[in-house]
């Protein structure tokens, strides 16, 4: 399939022409102006339409699981429905396609450069490689971690695309005492659940996977904190120091939000409901209760 920038307008001949100051003439016949043809739908389009679908698709299914109203047989009537709903659009496979088609487009910041570049910046990458430094990657398309000889990278997804990904569900995933990561990364990962609870959920988990001390990583897309009705950089940041994760750094791209935190707080048991903490119509409705 070809890359999305390859849906980018080809110069004709005659602006490349006019570009260059050339003096060649240019055939009458090509003068004519051409009708203007509807704008294609480009793969970007596709693949971006793709992803919310099965986000909007994957939070109706959360919501119809959870939902207590509903009567045994009903509720599966509406999973089942909802699950071919999913499949019509081609199932977490295209879902993960399309994703990463996108990461293409998401510019220089992918996240295992940013990933590597602040374990090096905050001296976390071992000065020998005595030891290696051992990563989690949840929500992994592939292992982009095992080309740096000082990572021992697990990387993990429900769905694994290529054989350097173990298939395991993040919430099922049990580490023993003492062998905790030193490194965990949830890129693009918590706005795939589509229950808020959920959400909390995972970032609670990250605590029994991430040692004292140890690193964690978030990528959000940047509306998802910067335009919520419901969560702010600042409340982001409050839950997860509630799990005793400080944050070190952050940056944004265009699209998306990098956080980085270190495990060197204590927990607390504060909760963090649903609230509106922007109001008006412009913002969305992405959430996290925890
Ligand atoms: C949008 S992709 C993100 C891929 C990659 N991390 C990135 O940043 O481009 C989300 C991935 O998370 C995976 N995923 C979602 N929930 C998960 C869970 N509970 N455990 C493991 N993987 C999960 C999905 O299967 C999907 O491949």
């Amino acid at each position: 399939m070809a890359a999305p920038g390859n849906n980018f307008p080809v110069q004709t001949t005659e602006a490349s022409h006019r570009q260059s100051g050339s003096s060649k003439a240019v055939p009458k016949d090509r003068k004519k102006k051409k009708k203007q043809k509807p704008k294609p739908v480009t793969e970007v389009r596709v693949d971006r339409s793709v992803i919310s679908k099965l986000h909007v698709l994957n939070k109706e299914l959360d919501a119809v699981r959870r939902d207590q109203s509903l009567s045994e047989k009903t509720k599966q009537a509406r999973v089942n429905q909802l699950e071919t709903e999913i499949q019509k659009i081609g199932g977490l496979d295209a879902y993960q396609a399309a994703s990463k088609r996108g990461a293409c487009c998401h510019g220089n910041t992918t996240t295992s450069n940013w990933v590597i570049k602040q374990l090096k910046k905050f001296k976390v990458k071992p000065a020998t490689e005595e030891r290696r430094l051992r990563l989690l990657d949840v929500g992994a398309l592939d292992n982009h971690y095992q080309r740096h000889g000082w990572l021992d990278c697990t990387a993990i997804d429900l769905n694994p695309q290529t054989d350097r990904v173990i298939k395991a569900d993040f919430f099922q995933y049990k580490v023993e005492e003492g062998c905790e990561y030193d490194a965990v990364v949830l890129s693009l990962v918590i706005n795939f659940v589509g229950d808020p609870k959920k959400r909390g959920d995972m970032l609670r988990h990250c605590c029994r996977v991430t040692k004292e001390n140890g690193h964690l990583f978030v990528v959000l897309p940047l509306p998802c904190l910067s335009n919520s009705r419901y969560l702010t950089p600042k409340l982001f940041c409050d839950m997860l120091d509630s799990l005793g994760f400080q944050k070190l750094c952050c940056h944004d791209s265009k699209r998306l939000s990098f956080l980085m935190f270190q495990r060197i707080g204590k927990r607390r048991s504060k909760s963090f409901p649903k609230q509106v903490v922007r109001k008006g119509p412009s913002h969305n409705n992405f959430s996290i209760v925890l």
